[in-house]
């Protein structure tokens, strides 16, 4: 169960995840218009706080149309909501474009994911086990 709470009563509690379906979509909770100008970021609130449950985590991520065609996404790439946070879900949305984007009520601006997150004790080592690929990596096995 995902509990949501409502910190205005404009906020859009999102449907259900259908069958197959990863997110969740998130609403702008706005009086009016909001423009994002130009390669500038914009927090957006989405009127939502939400406690999810321990052992998970909440993925705020770009939604793909938004994104690919108007160049419109969250500034922190994808926002990580943890467990334990009861205030409001803000999504900062940056305008990779030249012109500005108008943000209506309503819209539908990114989509939560929530996905299980392990979080184990940390233990600083000297020898970290060896493995096939090693320090190997940024390119090391060609394109
Ligand atoms: O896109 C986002 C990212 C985060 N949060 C909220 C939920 C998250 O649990 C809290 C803290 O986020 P994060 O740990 O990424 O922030 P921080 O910059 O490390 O600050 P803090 O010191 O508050 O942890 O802010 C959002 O509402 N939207």
């Amino acid at each position: 169960m995902l509990k949501l709470k409502r910190l205005r009563p404009s906020a859009r509690i999102p449907a259900n995840a259908t069958p197959g379906s990863a997110g969740y979509d998130l609403c702008a909770d706005l009086d009016s218009p909001v423009t994002i100008p130009a390669r500038r970021t914009v927090k957006i609130p989405t009127g939502l706080a939400m406690a999810i449950e321990p052992g998970y985590a909440g993925f705020v991520f770009a939604r793909s149309g938004l994104g690919i065609k108007h160049g419109i996404v969250p500034a922190n790439c994808v926002g990580v909501i943890d467990s334990d946070y009861r205030g409001e879900v803000i999504v900062g949305l940056y305008n990779h474009t030249d012109e500005p984007f108008v943000v209506e009520p309503g819209d539908r601006i990114a989509q939560l994911v929530l996905l299980p997150v392990h979080t184990p004790e940390i233990e600083e080592c000297a020898e970290l086990g060896e493995t096939s690929r090693g320090e190997g990596g940024f390119g090391s096995t060609g394109r």
